[in-house]
Order: structure tokens, then C-alpha cells, then sequence
């Protein structure tokens, strides 16, 4: 199955101010998985992903969703290129651009301050970068010579953010970054998200088993279909970020559950 060139999000680019491209091919990233197997214990395999093509569309938010074990974390490691034993693609723009990650774990150096765990993720080019503003905008500059083990896991996971962000990457990938986190430090944390990405051009792809949580970031949905994965379907969500709350993210809710049945279940 070839790539799914997905419509161009013309409204959000004209939001956010950003210059329209010539082409969407030239600048769209691609990721088109024919097949991904892992070898079982047993001498085995299993076929995890199979005919698994989308296209993020610069600057926007999309969310990936689907069934437990259904292989979003495997997808997100082979655009990271942390697992290149799959057959399939990545778009060579995909493979050029600045990336950051953020995971479950904070993955924090725990001998490091949390300005130098910031800072070593900087590319030399960036090495005497202000982080002022960034550390400002998770409200940790009173904590920037704090260790990881003075720090909440809701701090450390904005000593994560933050150092996602500082690399100024064009496409963040997060996996479930606010799972396990209490209610409210998680909603503060994805309007820290939100607000970080409307504050500057970066494709965001974010891992996430929380339809509300996606109904209030994202402006795309991709739902992946049991293994072997592919796109069961995707779905557009124009409604601004502002309005999404009481009644009109409850009527969203109601349209997502009932046009993906399987999410109402997770
Ligand atoms: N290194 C590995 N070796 C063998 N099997 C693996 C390996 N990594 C993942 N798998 C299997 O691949 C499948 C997909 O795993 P993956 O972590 O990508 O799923 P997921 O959709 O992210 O799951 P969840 O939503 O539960 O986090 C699972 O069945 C898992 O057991």
C-alpha cells in the first residue's frame, strides 16, 4: 500500500501566521510501514504492523491512537530511527528534520542539574542558548540547579518538555507523556503543551490512549486498527482549541466515540 497523501491544513497555517508551502510533498513527513515483525522467545514471529502509511502536515497537532500493543511506540521508534528492522519508508524529510522526544519516564540524568540536563540535549550550535524563557515557561527557573530526585514527576516531566522544546525541533514525537499524572498537573501541563506549540512552527505527534486528552489537543486524529496495525481512519477536528471544553467537548466526544466505537472502549 503507497503513502496517503493527506489534505493540507490551510486553516491552521493560516492561524498560526505560518507561510503556506509550495508543494505539501516537499515539505510533508511520511512514514509508510509495509510490515514490522518481532521475533518471539519461542524462535517465532509476530507481525505487529502491517500497511501502515500517514502523513503529518507541517505544524500541526495529531494525535495516534488505538488498541493496547497495537505498536504506536514501535511506530514512533522507527521514525526516530531507533528501529530500522521494518520494511517500508520514512520520507527523506523525516529522516533531515530536528527532532525531540518525550516519553512516559522523564528520562532525567539523575547526576545532572535540571539546567544541564537541558542543556545537553542542545546542539553545539545552540550551546550558550538562554534558557530563561524556556524554564520561565514551564515555571522551573527557581529549580534550574535542582537534581531530578528534588523534583515531583510532574516537575520532571516539565524538565522533559522543556528540554524538548529548547532544541527548537520541527517535529516532536511524545508518548503518553501525561499518563499517571494527577488530573490537574495533567491538564497544566497540556496547556503548557498547547501553548508551546502555538508559540512556534513544530509538528507535533503525540502517543495517546486518552481520547479527551486528544479531543482537546489535536487538530487530527489517526486511529490505528488491532495488530497487525494499519489506519483504521482518521478524522479532522477544526473546532479551536479554545472552545473545546464543556458542551462542545462533550459533543466532540460523542461524534469521535461514535465514529470510532473501539476508542469508547480504551
Ligand atoms: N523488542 C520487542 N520484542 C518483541 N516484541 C516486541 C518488542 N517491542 C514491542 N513488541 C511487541 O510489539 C507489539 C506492539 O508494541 P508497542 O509497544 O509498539 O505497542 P503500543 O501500541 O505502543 O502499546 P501500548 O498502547 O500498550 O503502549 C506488542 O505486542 C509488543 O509485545
Amino acid at each position: 500500500m503507497g503513502a496517503k497523501v493527506l489534505p493540507f491544513h490551510t486553516a491552521l497555517h493560516g492561524q498560526l501566521g505560518v507561510p503556506h508551502a509550495d508543494k505539501v510533498e516537499d515539505h510533508a513527513f511520511s512514514v509508510r510501514i509495509e510490515a514490522k515483525r518481532f521475533k518471539r522467545a519461542n524462535g517465532g514471529e509476530v507481525e505487529v504492523i502491517r500497511d501502515l502509511s500517514f502523513v503529518l502536515t507541517p505544524h500541526t497537532f495529531t494525535c495516534l491512537l488505538g488498541p493496547s500493543g497495537c505498536g504506536k511506540t514501535t511506530t514512533l521508534k522507527i521514525m526516530l530511527g531507533l528501529d530500522a528492522d521494518f520494511s517500508g519508508a520514512v520520507s527523506p524529510a523525516l529522516q533531515r528534520a530536528r527532532f525531540a522526544a518525550v516519553f512516559q519516564e522523564p528520562r532525567l540524568l539523575p547526576w545532572r542539574s535540571v539546567e544541564d540536563n537541558i542543556r545537553l540535549a542542545l546542539p553545539p550550535e545552540m550551546a550558550e542558548k538562554d534558557l530563561t524563557p524556556v524554564l520561565d515557561a514551564v515555571e522551573l527557573n527557581a529549580f534550574r540547579s535542582a537534581y531530578p530526585s528534588e523534583l515531583s514527576l510532574g516537575m520532571a516531566r516539565r524538565v522533559a518538555l522543556a528540554r524538548a522544546f529548547s532544541v527548537e525541533p520541527e517535529i516532536l514525537l511524545l508518548d503518553e507523556p501525561f499518563v499517571s499524572l494527577d488530573e490537574m498537573t495533567a491538564n497544566r501541563l497540556r496547556h503548557l503543551l498547547l501553548e508551546l506549540w502555538q508559540s512556534r512552527p513544530v509538528t507535533v505527534l503525540m502517543v495517546t490512549h486518552n481520547i479527551r486528552e486528544a479531543a482537546r489537543l489535536a487538530d487530527r486524529l489517526i486511529v490505528l486498527s488491532p495488530p497487525p496495525a494499519h489506519v483504521a481512519g482518521t478524522t479532522e477536528i477544526s473546532l479551536p482549541h479554545a472552545g473545546r471544553s464543556g458542551g462542545a467537548l462533550s459533543h466532540l466526544l460523542v461524534d469521535l466515540a461514535h465514529r470510532f466505537p473501539s476508542l469508547a472502549l480504551e
